[in-house]
């Protein structure tokens, strides 16, 4: 995995190949991007660095772009300039097969879960083996009881059909999903978003367990002040159409842009954080 991946967050132009690796080597870079649907520019000239094994909460006012940015990096969404490269890949020099191993090695839980309601869940974990993997039916099986046990659910749920579960059964059911592949970098949108306080707890407890046994980045954006406290390294905040600031807790906690300081050190915030 290490040969993909740039050593250097702050150099766009970093090696692509050879790198060694470091507790601060990016896995995932964007510069200088620019989003917007036709007059609208929504990113401008925006920088990021996603460092290897971290969990990066990304945070930001509704409508300010966090969705636009994530689509962006996963190629769903066009820029109209700027560089993303993901474990030290340029995405748009990349090769077809490049690519390939790029959308292998990581994982996506979009908002709402986004499961296949005519699948079970099962199946669903299955689909992206059947696109990626060549591997047999029963091997297939027996990954997907291995990954709903991962996501703490019982092979119970295996032939359940989505609207048979509850929403946290859902939520880990696509986390499940997500982590098919056994990917290197996982985005999640809103993961905990629809869950009662306890099951969100139980959400972020089980992401920062898999972080840490699987060596997994993270990259979450989130409105849950409590996932920010308990799970993430880092947490980046999105306005004015750029990434205002990236940083741990204690450094928003004493930033003092107005959005930033209301955010984390509004009443809200403060009898939480
Ligand atoms: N396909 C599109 N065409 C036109 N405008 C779009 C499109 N997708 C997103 N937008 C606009 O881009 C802006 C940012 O949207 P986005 O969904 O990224 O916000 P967000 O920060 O994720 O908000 P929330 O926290 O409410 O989910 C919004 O003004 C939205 O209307």
């Amino acid at each position: 995995m290490q040969d993909l991946v740039s050593t250097d967050q702050n150099n766009a132009s970093a090696p692509e190949a050879g790198s060694s690796g470091g507790e601060n080597s990016a896995i995932l870079s964007v510069r200088d991007v620019t989003v917007g649907f036709g007059p609208k520019i929504i990113l401008d000239k925006l920088d990021l660095d996603v460092r290897q094994g971290e969990i990066l909460g990304f945070v930001g006012g509704s409508g300010t772009g966090k969705s636009v940015l994530m689509r962006t990096i996963l190629g769903l969404t066009r820029k109209r300039k700027g560089t993303i490269r993901v474990f030290g890949k340029d995405m748009d020099t990349a090769s077809e097969e490049e690519l390939a191993i790029i959308h292998k090695r990581w994982g996506v839980l979009f908002q709402q879960g986004a499961l296949f309601s005519s699948l079970t869940v099962k199946q669903n974990i299955q689909v992206p083996m059947r696109e990626h993997l060549k591997i047999s039916q029963r091997l297939m099986d027996e990954l997907a009881i291995l990954k709903l046990e991962l996501v703490g659910l019982s092979a119970d749920a295996a032939d359940k059909f989505p609207s048979e579960l509850s929403g946290g059964m859902i939520k880990r059911a696509a986390l499940a999903r997500a982590l098919a592949l056994d990917p290197d970098l996982v985005f999640l949108d809103e993961p905990t978003s629809g869950l009662d306080p306890i099951g969100a707890a139980a959400f972020d407890s089980l992401i920062g367990k898999l972080s840490r046994t699987l060596g997994l980045t993270v990259y979450m954006v989130t409105h849950d002040l409590d996932s920010l406290a308990s799970v993430c390294d880092r947490i980046a905040v999105l306005g004015d159409k750029k990434v205002l600031a990236i940083g741990t807790l204690d450094d928003m906690m004493k930033n003092d842009h107005p959005w930033i300081e209301s955010y984390f050190r509004g009443e809200r915030a403060l009898r939480r954080v």
